[in-house]
């Protein structure tokens, strides 16, 4: 099979762990009769610097014209880097946002699993890690707070912000059809997240679900508050499916749900719109404090790539082979510095690649 990837390795760790994520998937490719192009395209910092600004309408066009995207990550640091003086629409972040807009990728898969060999990895205390958890965020990512009008302004000489969160039913309703079907090929447990004791947007989220609902007769639905969840997620992650929720509930809970797995360089995730394309990006930042030291996971964003073959080119076979190939090397004790445990061998980022790489077989 061709497949035609674009490529966005964006800032800090971003271009190390795309090169990674690009070792193993040539060796799938060479294990089971692939072939892959890929065609990189700047984002973010890296696009700020040559064109001034962080996503221009040549790189939307050629991330159209793949049949997926892998992406690393974009940003710097928001305290001191030169970036982060530009107005918000030209910083890295806007060109992130510009991209999901632009290709309608509504549906954010984040799942946090965690991995039996890591269980010493996970802050939870034992008897909780030892129960394990398997579960996936679908995070709407094309509306709320993210996409709301928004100002700065002055009442009455008193500085003031206003950002907007705005949901409308359609929106509500795609996103709780995706984690109906995906609950479906699961455990069949669907969590919707709000925050309906406060929000209008929450209480129309909770009742277009619940509309949804009805043609899901198979799956279990409940609700859920959202700070009751954050505070669910570590008393008992395993109590958890599907978590379905708006675009910031599930921004933060998902950077909770990766830690719980142990580190936040192993969350994979996926953006898709409503057929099969998709942007696989971890669910991590640039991570500038460890940019360019080759010690940076790159577990999430091969996992992502797994994500890729599956969700966009049905690749099940493929998108196995790496994530048996992960579960492998992390059993043969293999660490990057951030999962690193008493009587493991730590190994750096472009290692951990290579041994992934070197694990990919029929
Ligand atoms: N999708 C994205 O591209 C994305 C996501 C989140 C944050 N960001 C951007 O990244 C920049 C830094 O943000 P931040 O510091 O809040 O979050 P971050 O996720 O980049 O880093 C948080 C912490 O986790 C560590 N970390 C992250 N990924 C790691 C990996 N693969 N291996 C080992 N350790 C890892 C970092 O070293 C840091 O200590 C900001 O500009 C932010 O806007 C981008
Ligand atoms: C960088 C930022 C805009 C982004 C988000 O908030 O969606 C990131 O935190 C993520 O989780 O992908
Ligand atoms: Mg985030």
């Amino acid at each position: 099979m061709k497949l035609n990837i674009t490529c966005i390795p964006g800032d800090g760790i971003g271009p190390e762990i795309v090169a990674e994520a690009k070792k193993v998937l040539d060796k799938v490719a060479e294990v089971y009769g692939h072939e892959i192009t890929y065609k990189d395209i700047l984002m973010g910092g890296a696009s700020i610097d040559v064109h001034g600004v962080p996503l221009t309408d040549e790189a939307i066009a050629d991330a159209k014209a793949a049949d997926a995207v892998l992406m690393g990550s974009i940003g710097g640091n928001t305290s001191t880097s030169p970036w982060y003086q530009l107005p918000p629409e030209k910083r890295p972040e806007a060109g992130l946002l510009k991209i999901r807009k632009a290709l309608n990728l509504f549906a954010n898969l984040r799942p946090a699993v965690l991995y039996q060999e890591l269980s010493d990895a996970c802050p939870l205390r034992k008897d909780i890690s030892d129960r394990g958890f398997d579960l996936l965020i679908m995070r709407e990512l094309t509306g709320g707070l993210y996409f709301g009008a928004r100002h700065t302004t002055e009442v009455d000489g008193v500085r003031t912000a206003v950002d907007t969160l705005t949901y409308n039913e359609n929106e509500i309703r795609r996103i709780a059809i995706k984690a109906f079907d995906i609950a479906r090929k699961r455990r069949g447990i669907v969590t919707s997240v709000d925050k309906a004791n406060v929000l209008d947007s929450s209480r129309l989220w909770r009742k277009v679900v619940e509309e949804v609902a009805k043609d899901y007769p198979d799956i279990t639905l409940s609700h859920m508050l959202v700070d009751n969840c954050a505070m669910q997620l570590v008393r008992d992650p395993s109590q958890f499916d599907v978590i379905l929720t708006e675009n910031m509930f599930g921004d933060i809970l998902s950077d909770e749900a990766s830690m719980v797995t142990g580190s936040i360089g192993m969350l994979a995730s996926a953006s898709l719109n409503d057929s099969k394309f998709g942007l696989y990006e971890p669910s991590h930042g640039s991570a500038p404090d460890i940019a360019g030291m080759d010690i940076a996971n790159p577990i999430a964003t091969i996992l992502s790539a797994a994500m890729m073959l599956r969700y966009s080119f049905d690749l099940d076979k493929e998108a196995d082979a790496i994530e048996m190939a992960v579960k492998s090397i992390l059993k043969k004790g293999y660490r990057t510095a951030d999962i690193m445990a008493e009587g493991c061998e730590k190994v750096g980022c472009s290692r951990m690649g290579d041994l992934l790489a070197d694990e990919i077989s029929r």
